[in-house]
């Protein structure tokens, strides 16, 4: 469904990408992994067209993602940290959307779920974090898109509300959807995910599914899987 070829970024001296190659299809759940300032978020943002790589290809379905930019209809992003006009307000953010894109809703689900209707009159410099990312996920699947990359998706979340986000990710997993995440709570990975992808200084690290990861390791727990794999990746790299 999306295939990466050799992707290369840097960013003035800085090599951020170096030659990224891998593919997602449609009914995965992956999550990328990785230290901070691995290349996380210019991957995903490399893939939604919102850093354009220096070299390689990103293919959506077959097309080349830098001459035909009508997939991005096809993928829901809810970012980290969502950036809202201030004096919108809710109700108004979500007609702006149905105008631009000239579709109806598709999916109200999160939007009920979460309430938001209620609060439709409020504007959007004064909800707090966590609405903001009601907000946004709330967004990320307005419009039924086949595709959904989520930055942290429960950070910020009550724990009503990130249950309810999680039970929609499975859901979503099950209608075929293919899902990207990063997360930094490895109980949740573990939970919502089947595939790693872990990243180390611009570069794929590892790409396994969690059953192979804790195969290998013999390590029932996400987060010591993969610390393990690393220690036992460093010991056959120095010798
Ligand atoms: N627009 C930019 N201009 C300059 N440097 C950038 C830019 N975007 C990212 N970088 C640098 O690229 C490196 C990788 O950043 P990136 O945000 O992709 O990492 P990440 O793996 O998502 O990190 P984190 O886990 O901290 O979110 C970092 O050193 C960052 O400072």
């Amino acid at each position: 469904m999306i295939e990466i070829n050799q992707l290369r970024k840097s960013f003035g001296k800085l090599d951020v990408l170096k030659g990224i190659s891998t593919t997602f299809e449609p009914g995965q759940v992956i999550s990328i992994l990785g230290p901070n300032a691995s290349g996380k978020t210019t991957l995903i943002k490399s893939i939604l067209g919102m850093v354009i790589p220096d070299s390689g290809t990103i293919l959506f379905e077959g097309k080349d993602t830098s001459i035909d930019p009508y997939y991005k209809k096809k993928i829901g992003y809810m970012p980290q940290i969502g950036r809202y006009p201030d004096n919108m307000k809710i109700g108004q953010l979500f007609e702006m959307m149905k105008d631009i894109r000239q579709e109806k809703a598709h999916d109200e689900e999160l939007l009920h779920q979460f309430d938001l209707p209620s609060m439709f009159n409020k504007p959007m410099r004064t909800l707090s974090g966590g609405t903001r990312q009601k907000v946004s996920a709330a967004l990320a699947c307005l419009f039924n898109p086949p595709v959904l990359i989520l930055d942290e998706p429960t950070a910020g979340l009550d724990p009503v509300a990130a249950e309810i986000l999680k039970a929609k990710i499975h859901k979503e997993k099950e209608k075929g959807k293919l899902i990207l995440l990063t997360s930094h709570i490895m109980s949740e990975v573990d939970e919502l995910a089947d595939q790693i992808l872990y990243m180390m200084e611009g570069q794929i690290k590892f790409n396994y599914t969690i059953a192979d990861l804790k195969d290998i390791t013999g390590e029932n727990k996400l987060g010591k899987a993969i610390m393990e794999y690393l220690k036992a990746e460093t010991y056959v790299e120095s010798n």
